[in-house]
């Protein structure tokens, strides 16, 4: 009903709001656009689920997520496809591992600093009603 309509208007506020910051972070620039198959003809044959910054902001807007961990099943997606297929020890694997690694820990940081856990569990429970 129309509370829950309301409710679920704010938590795609919340999530644009986190996935803009990211794509605002320098760091994260690889991981604001889908991988170039062009530049990376290979990709799609490794990583079975492609995700980035922008199809993020596309599902939000798309109203995919009724709850934050659907948002964080995809935002999860984006530095584990970028550990998968950029395993080795040269220096360019390591530094997108890197800045996987630094997405991972900021996502993670944000939604324990800025998620009120009564509202997670409002969504939840809309989840389960439908
Ligand atoms: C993400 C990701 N996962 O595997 C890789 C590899 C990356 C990744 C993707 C991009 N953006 S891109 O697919 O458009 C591109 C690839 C190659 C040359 C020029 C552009 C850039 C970088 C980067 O380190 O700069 C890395």
């Amino acid at each position: 009903e129309e509370q829950e309509e309301d409710v679920l208007r704010e938590l795609r506020l919340f999530l644009r709001n986190v996935t803009e910051r990211l794509a605002l972070d320098r760091r994260f620039k690889a991981f604001t656009k889908p991988v170039d198959i062009e530049e990376v003809p290979d990709y799609l044959i490794v990583i079975k689920k492609p995700m980035d910054l922008s199809t993020l902001l596309t599902n939000i807007d798309e109203h995919k997520y009724v709850t934050v961990s659907e948002f964080m099943s995809d935002a999860d997606l984006i530095w584990q496809n970028a550990l998968e297929y950029n395993p080795d020890s040269d220096p360019m694997d390591r530094h997108i591992r890197h800045r996987a690694c630094a997405l991972k820990d900021t996502v993670r940081a944000i939604i324990r600093d800025e998620l009120d856990e009564d509202f997670d569990r409002v969504c939840e429970e809309i989840k389960e009603s439908r």
